[in-house]
């Protein structure tokens, strides 16, 4: 079975490294070992082994000084260089598959320069059109107590899974400082998430939130209803290790998910592409055949055939006509002047012919209006 791969993200200070670390030894002790990767090229210290560390391949501050870029342009351009070798960590994944039932992934602090970048999108996209990837979204409990905090959060999870539409895992970390029971009501009863806006903004009456900011976050968390319903929850402590079981069986039931509902989405995907570029091909060398003056027998007789009937199929039959119109304007603009292969004599005969016609047609007219008046 190919092994489901964790993308942990998170805020910085979310916990992701630590995180990282409790996993890997939770894993160790339940002697089901993770491949352990890093694509954080910023980080000091990884207190945890890693099969495969971006910093072996790219030097971040090399990266700032010969780039001249500041920390956030050196960890995107880093990560760029990364990417452009993805394809060898995916065959690397593929030979350990057997070996390994989760592979652990940390990234970057900076979201943003992981979620929002073309690189990072490669690397998804790369993991997950092999292995079933998981988004494993970090957030530090203690410090989304706050109801504007917290939907920020959440609102920033909704892009991620729209960007990414892989499956989610809200994972509330630092359960040890603080439950995160009152998230999950808050997820789930809406009148109870409006209770706490309203008394948090009695509370903090001077310097609380306006109330343009309250009613924003109020439709937002209506909004945000279709969303919570698609997302499973839990709470994890890095340092005392609560939790991690029962994310283990999320993981799981997302795996599920991921072979169900998501592969057959990135197949479909896949086929739509293949049969688009197949279409780009057939049109190009259509095109191509007419511009060498080539005559396709197939498509005249078809084409014959086509003109036969009067109605119209679909609209690209319109478009089509259109198409040769252009063509064969574009084909006369183009067209060498034509050399006259009558005689001269001939030639001038048949224009003095043509123009006494347009001289007898005008008297014509002028008599017949005379005429007429009269
Ligand atoms: N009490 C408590 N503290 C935690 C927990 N997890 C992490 N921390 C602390 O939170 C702080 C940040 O943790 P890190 O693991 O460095 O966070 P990070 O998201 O990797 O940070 P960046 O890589 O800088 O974005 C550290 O001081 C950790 O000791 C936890 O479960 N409980």
């Amino acid at each position: 079975m190919a092994p489901a791969n964790l993308l942990v993200i998170g805020m910085a200070g979310s916990g992701k490294t630590t995180f990282m670390q409790r996993l890997n030894s939770h894993l160790h002790a339940k002697k089901n070992p993770p491949y352990v990767i890093n694509l954080d090229p910023a980080v000091l210290k990884v207190p945890y082994g890693c099969n495969i560390d971006i910093r072996d391949s790219v030097n971040y501050h090399k990266v700032m000084d010969h780039y001249n870029l500041g920390p956030n342009g050196a960890i995107v351009t880093s990560l760029n260089l990364f990417s452009t070798k993805i394809d060898q960590i995916v065959q690397l994944l593929d030979k350990r598959a057997e070996n390994y039932n989760h592979v652990i992934i940390d990234t970057p602090g900076q979201i943003e320069c992981f979620i929002w970048s073309a690189s990072g999108s490669i690397i998804t996209q790369a993991l997950a059109s092999a292995f079933p990837t998981i988004i494993v979204y970090l957030i530090d409990t203690p410090r989304t107590t706050s109801p504007s905090t917290f939907m920020s959060n959440m609102l920033y999870a909704c892009s991620i899974l729209y960007k990414t539409k892989l499956p989610m895992i809200i994972v509330f970390n630092k359960c040890d400082i603080k439950d995160y029971e009152f998230a999950k009501e808050w997820m789930t009863d809406f009148e109870a998430f409006q209770a706490s806006m309203s008394s948090d903004q009695h509370n903090s009456s001077e310097g609380g939130d306006s109330g343009y900011m309250n009613s924003l976050i109020n439709s937002m968390s209506l909004m945000l209803e279709e969303f919570y319903s698609q997302l499973d929850v839990v709470g994890v402590s890095s340092y005392t290790g609560k939790g991690f079981d029962e994310f283990l069986d999320i993981v799981d039931d997302k795996v599920k998910e991921y072979n169900d509902v998501y592969k057959a989405e990135q197949e479909r995907i896949l086929k739509q592409r293949e049969q688009d570029e197949a279409d780009r091909k057939v049109k190009n060398l259509s095109k191509l055949v007419k511009d060498l003056g080539i005559k396709d027998q197939n498509a005249s007789t078809s084409r014959k055939k086509e003109d036969d009937y009067d109605g119209v199929n679909v609209l690209s039959d319109f478009e089509d006509d259109d198409d040769e119109e252009e063509e064969q304007e574009e084909d006369t603009i183009n067209a060498p002047q034509r050399e006259y292969t009558y005689e001269d004599e001939r030639f001038e005969q048949i224009k003095q012919q043509a123009q006494q016609a347009k001289e007898d047609s005008t008297l014509e007219k002028i008599t017949q209006y005379i005429n007429k008046s009269n």
